[in-house]
């Protein structure tokens, strides 16, 4: 690239941070590191480029292996420098497999070196020991990078359908499922549903909460109909339940009933999780695509992350067991999801379109496609709202009549 257009994006990402510095918006972070990206791009020869994104998977690699060796936790606690043969120790291994791991962190900036072979920690690896940040790295390492490796063959054996049968995806393809849904094949491994449980958590990661930015007082909570025995939030797949804790932490003398739905086996992890107790939140045993909707006429049932996973097919199905359960006019559904932009899209909404279609053949949506979805099913948007950048959005609908 030429001189001069390297020094216009340097121009424009230099504008960019000062907007940052005198709003300190999230949105205006995420831009500043748009442009910043832009930048070291344009500075990156192509081929170079390339060989790294290549690459990317050894470094998601060597972040496992340091997990699994334990070097996290030893290094966030440190004051001074780390020997090697300290971080060595923890599991123990092979100080020089730790130095060669350790080498690969230090060359993307997850951990630091300040002299040779001693370490010190950074804000990265402070959050790899977290069990939501664990499980997002631990949950795509394992359980769907396989998935995406086999997944260009898969789809040249499909002609190039895109995918929409949830049974008929890339993960039933690589790991020889034959007809089982994945969420039911992961209920069958303890292990593997922990880390997804967990890499759901981290999807909050950084991110603001509904409550800090949906005006729920005004959409939810004030209606006179509302009491302590009122279904207040009905949260359909909600795995640990982290959306309504956070809930009950914003809105504590807000009437009625949290209650958390999912399969019985993610019931059966988190019933008596002390958090929930706290929160005084309810459990119960709810399969979206085999039952009608239990819990009759709360104010909203809110489902997070949840259509995504799920062809327009398969949503009807959802809808069509949930309906019969909503009071019209009162009873809303919130749908906390991604709306994608007509054009361009942020990188973080279509790695996650890529992750749920080989998972279960599902897919993010623009607008439109919510539109023409609500409205094949008898609902209505009363709003889409919409976040710029990487932040999901809320699509709030209600029975069309
Ligand atoms: C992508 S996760 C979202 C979890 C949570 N709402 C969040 O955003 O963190 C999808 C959830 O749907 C649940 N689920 C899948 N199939 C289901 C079904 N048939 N009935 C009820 N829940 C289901 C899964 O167990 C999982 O907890």
């Amino acid at each position: 690239m030429e001189i001069q257009q390297i020094q216009g994006l340097l121009e424009q990402t230099t504008s960019a941070f000062n907007e940052l510095k005198s709003t300190a918006s999230e949105i205006s972070r995420i831009q500043a590191q748009e442009q910043a990206l832009k930048l070291a791009r344009a500075l990156e020869r192509p081929r170079d480029a390339i060989l790294k994104l290549a690459y990317t998977p050894a470094i998601v690699m060597a972040v496992k292996v340091a997990l699994d060796m334990k070097v996290f936790p030893v290094l966030s606690e440190a004051t001074s420098p780390v020997p090697l043969a300290t971080l060595a120790a923890a599991k123990p291994a092979d100080p020089l497999l730790v130095e060669r791991i350790l080498r690969v962190l230090v060359a993307n900036a997850i951990i630091d070196e300040p002299a040779p072979t001693e370490y010190l920690p950074t804000a990265l690896s402070r959050e790899l020991t977290k069990r939501p940040s664990i499980g997002v790295l631990e949950s795509l390492f394992c359980e769907f990078l396989p998935s995406f490796q086999k997944t260009p063959e898969f789809l040249e054996s499909t002609n190039y359908r895109n995918p929409d049968d949830p049974l008929v995806a890339p993960l039933q393809y690589t790991n020889d499922l034959g007809k089982l849904n994945g969420f039911t094949w992961l209920c069958q491994n303890p292990d593997a549903l922990s880390r997804f449980n967990s890499f759901m958590e981290g999807q909050r990661a950084d991110r603001l909460h509904w409550g800090d930015w949906f005006p729920v007082r005004e959409r939810i909570l004030d209606h006179p109909d509302l009491s302590s025995e009122t279904p207040l939030i009905v949260d359909i797949g909600a795995g640990r339940g982290h959306d309504l804790i956070g809930f009950r932490e914003r809105f504590p003398d807000a009437s009625g009933k949290l209650i958390l739905e999912d399969l019985s086996t993610v019931i059966d992890e988190v019933r008596g999780a002390q958090d929930l107790l706290a929160a005084k939140v309810d459990t119960q045993v709810f399969d979206f695509f085999n039952e009608v909707q239990p819990v009759q006429g709360a104010r909203a049932y809110y489902f997070k992350n949840v259509l995504h996973d799920w062809s327009d097919e398969r949503a009807t199905k959802i809808f069509n067991n949930l309906k019969p359960a909503m009071k019209p006019g009162f009873s809303k559904i919130i749908m906390e999801e991604y709306i994608l932009p007509d054009q361009n899209a942020s990188s973080l909404p279509c790695a996650t379109d890529m992750a749920v279609m080989v998972f279960c053949s599902g897919l993010e949506r623009t607008r439109q496609r919510w539109e023409n979805l609500l409205t094949a099913n008898g609902l209505r948007a009363i709003k889409y709202w919409t976040r710029q950048g990487e932040g999901l959005g809320i699509i709030e609908a209600e029975l069309a009549d």
